[in-house]
């Protein structure tokens, strides 16, 4: 049995028990207290034993005989054993004496120098070591030791010990431990007969003192902290303890109820893994600052481990402090603690105002919130507004026949090079100068991570750079003669997909880079390339660049291209891109080649298509939805703007605005207006679907603002719904269950409460039985969602459905 079972097995009321039987075992008494059944066993033992013992051993006392027998739970062989080696050893250190004693008497007065003083102060009672040997066997080596210590004294007046002769007392060599106190940790090995002598000494000294060390020391070790009612557990709560413990008793030994001689010995030992521990101080400070509670000990942890949990140890409070010290200490040890996923959203449900959940509001709570409501809506909007020019948006952007603009996301498994590929990009292209690659290498390499210099254009953040692996969605812009660019580079650990499906949301199509180099591909197929292929897809992007990256890492082999490339259009078609959609680029982002020129590699000749570049720029410009209402998806809000306005940034989605346009910020319902427009950083009137934007909003406060919102027009407003039907892709078994939903930024919790119909992929109409209860993966159906909140979505807003970390679906809100 392991010893923590065994622990965990013993009986409390034994122990405690042995607590107060463990001093009696050295008071004398010669079965004081006995059961008549331990009686008799004693009697009949010591009978066994003496008939066993050899004639040697004939001076072994019936006190010594029982002690033994105790000791060996009656085993006469085992007790006869013990008594002959005892006296043997005896016998030789008392022949030993002799001859000391013949080479005048020094032996035995060395003998005492290894004693030490314990054996001075103890003398002619218990606890040197030797002398109690000798006390214990009896007879001659004790008789020896007397007389030779008084014939060594004879001629010896009293207090003049001549120098030659006086003691020198050395210490012992180890700490002494065990019962006499101290450490048992390092120190010698006790025998049994020390141990039961030193008992003795102990209990001697304690009804002297009148203290009760004895059990002092274990209770202090079983103390049960302040915060457990003291009546909650009768058995076991202090002053039960404190009792017990304390009262007097006559027995001379312990009760049978014993269950191993070393019993003490294991629960003394040092704290075993079962323990309850604290945890570690640094990642709990708010815990620490108990430090003035005494730990239990390990035996009383072991015992007590079932006790309610306090209210301020209790589970759930390590768990938030965990994950609240986690997330600022990331840096130090990056995947510790809770899932960045786990953070992303806890952060975001924070923003959106979800965390903390307030209990119901009374009647008359909700009646004060009506009529603050009443009074905010007659309230005067004193804010100076901006004055609106009035203008014909949309025939202002016909003429100002300004260039494409196309918004890319770069989707791929982790590492795979996305990154490095768009600061290549961004660097040969001149939007990053030189200076600040240079820096970057220079800062890379001072960090171990010299490879990573490139994806520092991107990656900007210092835990994205601590660690080498992309976090949030960067934005970078550049231009081509046809085409304005704005580059979203997507992280592809999975733990930061809602990251990369709000990246996704705003693309109109994506570039995808497969890691060519071997095992990687594969590895990244069963990872996240498959995944973030699915995910755009199923967000509406039609159009896909594959940059088959790494190729500098197989020496640019048109084979491993032409594999990749036809394992990859196969997974592509079968999950819905039509073939002319798809382009497959060779391509090294570390070196440069075929990102913006042409490869010199000799290896690489074979490739005769087009640059990443070439392919982005034939991309057809995506359609704008300029004549819908206003949608703008809230992507981040800021302080900052002139006079410190309110200012957010976002992707215009549907519709135009222009400045002094009044504004609703949904699902608040606050209303605002638009203070001035920026685009690119500079100063605009207008802008229209498909850009990013700046707006400083007037007329509003932080608090009805969240990452994820909708900014719509006041006279065609999108609305807050809590429910909606939607035609999904499963990715993932989907049953009813609880979920995610995420649409762009936006990341609320719902629960799929009805699965419809599972639908024909290609005509949509339901197939099977009605209203099943799974839907399988790569199959599509419609299914109810209801939401904890509502929200501002609306059809054909794109949905993605996740669940544990997991997207299990994303489709079109219907
Ligand atoms: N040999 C070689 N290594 C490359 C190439 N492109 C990127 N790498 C290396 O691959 C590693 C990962 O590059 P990143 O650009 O951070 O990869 P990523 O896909 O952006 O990573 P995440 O955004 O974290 O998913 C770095 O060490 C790069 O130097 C390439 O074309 N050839």
């Amino acid at each position: 049995m392991s010893r923590h079972k065994i622990i965990h097995n013993l009986d409390l009321d034994d122990e405690l028990d042995d607590f107060d039987g463990g001093d009696d075992y050295a008071d004398g008494g010669e079965g004081d207290g006995l059961t008549e059944e331990d009686q008799e066993h004693m009697r009949q033992g010591t009978i066994d034993v003496r008939s066993n013992l050899p004639p040697t051993a004939a001076n072994v006392t019936d006190k010594q005989i029982q002690e033994s027998l105790w000791h060996y739970y009656y085993d006469v062989e085992k007790t006869v054993k013990y008594l002959v080696s005892t006296v043997e050893k005896a016998q030789k250190v008392s022949k030993k004496a002799t001859a000391g004693k013949a080479q005048g008497g020094l032996f035995s007065f060395a003998s005492m120098e290894i004693c030490g003083s314990d054996a001075y102060t103890s003398l002619g009672s218990v606890g040197g070591r030797y002398l109690q040997q000798a006390e214990v066997v009896g007879g001659d080596a004790l008789q020896f030791q007397r007389s030779s210590f008084q014939d060594f004294f004879h001629d010896t007046p009293w207090l003049n010990i001549p120098k030659d002769r006086e003691a020198i007392f050395t210490p012992p060599p180890h700490p002494r431990g065990g019962l006499l106190g101290g450490s048992s940790e390092g120190a010698p090995k006790m025998s049994k007969l020390q141990a039961l002598a030193a008992a003795r000494k102990k209990k001697a000294q304690e009804d002297k003192s009148g203290s009760n060390t004895g059990v002092e020391t274990p209770l202090a070790n079983l103390k049960i902290k302040d915060d457990v009612p003291p009546s909650s557990n009768p058995a076991t709560s202090h002053t039960a303890l404190q009792s017990r413990l304390s009262k007097p008793t006559s027995r001379g030994f312990p009760t049978r109820k014993r269950k191993d001689s070393n019993e003490h010995e294991k629960v003394n030992k040092p704290p075993t893994p079962t323990r309850v521990s604290q945890p570690s101080t640094p990642a709990f400070p708010e815990v620490t600052s108990e430090v003035d509670q005494c730990e239990p000990s390990a035996f009383a942890s072991t015992m007590f481990s079932n006790r309610p949990e306090t209210s301020r140890h209790s589970k759930n409070n390590y768990f938030t402090l965990n994950i609240a010290a986690n997330t600022s200490v990331t840096a130090a040890n990056p995947f510790a603690g809770p899932s960045p996923d786990d953070i992303v959203i806890a952060a975001q449900s924070k923003a959106n105002g979800k965390e903390n959940k307030k209990a119901p509001k009374t009647n008359g709570e909700k009646r004060a919130d009506q009529i603050a409501a009443g009074v905010e809506a007659i309230k005067m909007d004193d804010t100076p507004r901006a004055k609106s020019k009035n203008l014909n948006v949309l025939a202002e952007f016909e003429k100002a026949k300004a260039k494409n603009a196309a918004n890319f996301v770069v989707i791929g498994h982790v590492d795979a090079g996305k990154s490095t590929l768009m600061g290549r990009l961004l660097y040969d292209l001149k939007v990053v100068d030189q200076r600040t690659v240079d820096r970057y290498r220079k800062e890379a390499e001072k960090m171990g991570k010299s490879s990573f210099a490139l994806a520092w254009v991107l990656d900007q953040g210092s835990e994205e750079r601590a660690r080498g692996v992309t976090i949030d969605i960067a934005m970078n812009k550049f231009e081509t003669e046809k085409t304005s660019f704005t580059i979203l580079d997507a992280p592809g650990h999975r733990d930061f997909i809602p990251n990369m499906i709000a990246g996704a949301s705003q693309a109109d199509f994506a570039v995808l880079v497969i890691d060519a180099s071997t095992g990687s591909f594969e590895s990244g197929l069963k990872g996240q390339t498959k995944e973030h292929a699915l995910l755009v897809r199923s967000m509406g992007v039609q159009r896909l660049i594959i940059a088959v990256n790494k190729l500098d890492t197989v020496a640019w082999s048109e084979e491993r291209f032409r594999e990749i490339s036809t394992q990859v259009s196969a997974f592509l078609t079968a999950a819905g891109f039509q073939s002319r959609n798809i382009a497959f680029i060779p391509c090294s982002g570390l070196q440069g080649d075929n990102i913006t020129r042409k490869s010199t590699e000799p290896a690489a000749l074979w490739y005769k298509g087009p640059t990443l570049v070439e392919e982005l720029d034939n991309s057809q410009p995506a359609s704008r939805a300029l004549s819908k209402p206003l949608r703008l998806s809230v992507g981040d809000i800021f302080r900052g703007g002139v006079q410190n306005p309110l200012s957010v940034s976002g992707r215009i989605e549907s519709g135009s605005l222009q400045m002094g346009d009044a504004l609703l910020a949904q699902p608040s319902s606050q209303k605002c207006y638009i203070k001035s427009v920026e685009l690119d950083n500079e100063p605009a009137d207008w802008a229209v679907a498909g850009q990013n934007v700046t707006v400083h909003l007037s007329g509003i406060e932080e608090q009805y603002l969240k990452v994820g919102d909708v900014l719509c027009s006041p006279s065609s407003p999108i609305k807050n719904i809590s429910r909606f039907t939607a035609k999904v892709l499963a990715f993932e078994f989907v049953t009813p269950m609880q979920i995610d939903i995420h649409r762009g930024r936006l990341h609320t919790p719902g629960r799929i409460i009805e699965i419809v119909a599972v639908l024909d992929k290609h005509t949509g109409a339901p197939v099977g039985k009605k209203k099943p209860r799974v839907v399988k993966p790569g199959l599509v159906a419609r299914v109810v969602v209801e939401l904890d909140t509502a929200v501002p979505l609306e059809a054909p807003s794109r949905v993605v459905l996740r669940s544990g970390g997991e997207t299990i679906a994303a489709g079109l809100l219907e």
